[in-house]
């Protein structure tokens, strides 16, 4: 039986702060952005958007773009974050809410909801598991969404790699779009290479406040009580990506018995978590150099060197442009967007191969995901001959391209949360409406409403 991706959808914010004025204002030399990490733009939120009005805004335009899907057939409404805005209360269970404003009280009353969080990789466990339920329920239909908001520290290296964004994919039985059928290799260690710690501090030192009262971006004076941002350290972020995804491409080979297989050149295009646009093509050769040992000497002093050298090889930018640039095309424009990252690379490949009308059906993709703290996942699909019917209505291309730049100050602002008046105007989509203040029982909640 096969059972994947039917159809898929995205909501990204609709302004953006241009890299070059970041790396101005930084003083960062430009070209190391744009050409050494491959950056252009990073998608920010509006003042009345958050993570879950990203969900839930993916969520309605999947089900705007399959009218025949009825609410009540989806069975499972399942969420991969890394940006949950409450301990208690999933922002599966607020989309959930949502919805129904469009669809109708109750309309979504059977339907399973829950969040999934292991870092950038939620959303694959939460897809992973979603598929596990189809096949064992093979007539009912689930929602999978990613949503992050990729926030770092002002003038920290984490910066320039910010993004925001949400994927939504139709999880059933013969998808259109990608059907997945392998054993998925899987590779875990628990380090500290990027974290969100709980900073909750004493009660005594928050002078007239009680902690229990302590939400999302609230500040007291110096103390900062529960960031956004992560505690992460870049380049050891990076040994722990290399070292997991090549670790998972090993089990993944071991697993379905394909040893004597170079299996990546089977793959007409490869997936892989993108925390900032070049990371992809800054990691994989590590992969290739697995599979062809015979290419450097790692015995010999200079075997980094060998290693980078191959690296910038004109053998190895030909993989990188054939099967890797596609997957860039968004991410360069949107930014991480953590959980949805490799599904926002999955969609800027199938659109480009759609732009370019390439043939693609029955070809082999490869998917190499992962999540800080940390686990890679390494599994592949297949594209299905009805894919292009499962893809978004509007091209996230033309998205991206009328996304509004803002200036360095505004940016700055929306960063500190200082900015309250919106940039540009809601139209037909959710919004946050208010936060609770007052009301002592429902301090913290969030209420959010449809803007035509
Ligand atoms: C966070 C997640 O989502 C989970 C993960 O994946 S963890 C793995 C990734 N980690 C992160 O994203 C953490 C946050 N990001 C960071 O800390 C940093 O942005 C980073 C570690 C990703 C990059 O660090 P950095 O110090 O800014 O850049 P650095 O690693 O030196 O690379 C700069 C590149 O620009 C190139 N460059 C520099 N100046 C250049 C110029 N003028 N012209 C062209 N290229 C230039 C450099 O040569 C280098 O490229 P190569 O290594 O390929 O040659």
């Amino acid at each position: 039986m096969k059972v994947g991706i039917d159809s898929l959808a995205y909501f990204i914010p609709k302004i953006h702060l241009p890299i070059e004025t970041l790396a101005k204002a930084r003083n960062i030399e430009p070209l190391k952005l744009t050409k050494g990490l491959g950056l252009q733009k990073m998608a920010l939120l509006d003042t009345f958007q958050d993570v879950v009005t990203m969900a839930a805004n993916a969520a309605h335009n999947l089900l705007k773009d399959n009218p025949n899907i009825l609410p009540k057939e989806i069975a499972k409404i399942y969420v991969g974050t890394e940006s949950g805005i409450d301990n208690s209360k999933p922002i599966a269970s607020y989309t959930l809410g949502l919805l129904e404003q469009v669809y109708g009280q109750g309309t979504f009353r059977n339907c399973d909801a829950v969040d999934h969080t292991f870092a950038c990789i939620g959303a694959v466990d939460a897809m992973q598991n979603a598929i596990d339920f189809i096949k064992a329920n093979p007539t009912k239909k689930a929602i999978v969404i990613a949503t992050d908001y990729a926030k770092y520290d002002l003038a920290s290296t984490g910066e320039y790699t910010q993004g925001a964004g949400a994927i939504a994919l139709l999880i059933s039985t013969n998808p259109r779009m990608i059907a997945f059928s392998s054993q998925t290799g899987v590779a875990t260690e628990s380090v500290f290479d990027f974290f969100k710690p709980y900073r909750t501090l004493e009660k005594k030192l928050i002078t007239g406040k009680d902690t229990n009262q302590v939400w999302h971006g609230i500040e007291e004076g110096e103390i900062t009580l529960h960031k956004d941002q992560p505690v992460f350290e870049g380049q050891y972020s990076n040994q722990c990506y290399i070292n997991r995804i090549t670790e998972a491409y090993t089990h993944f080979k071991e697993l379905n018995n394909r040893q004597s297989e170079k299996v990546y050149q089977h793959w007409k295009a490869i997936l892989m978590h993108l925390p900032y646009c070049y990371q992809g093509r800054r990691t994989f050769h590590e992969i290739v150099l697995l599979e062809n040992p015979d290419l450097i000497d790692i015995t010999a002093e200079d075997a980094k060197d060998q290693i980078k050298a191959f690296a910038k090889s004109e053998k190895y930018m030909e993989l990188v442009k054939d099967k890797i640039a596609p997957s860039e095309i968004a991410s360069g424009n949107v930014g991480n967007i953590y959980t949805g990252s490799i599904f926002l690379g999955l969609l800027s490949t199938l659109t480009h191969f759609a732009e370019t009308s390439e043939n693609i059906e029955n070809s082999k993709l490869g998917f190499v995901a992962y999540g800080s703290g940390s686990k890679s996942k390494v599994f592949e699909g297949e594209v299905q001959s009805e894919w292009l019917q499962g893809m978004p209505s509007k091209s996230i291309f033309t998205a991206i391209e009328e996304s509004e730049a803002i200036d360095f100050d505004t940016y700055i602002a929306l960063h500190k949360k200082e900015r309250k008046s919106p940039l540009k105007q809601a139209c037909n989509e959710f919004i946050l409406d208010r936060i609770e203040q007052e009301i002592p029982h429902l301090i913290g909640a969030r209420y959010y409403k449809f803007i035509q």
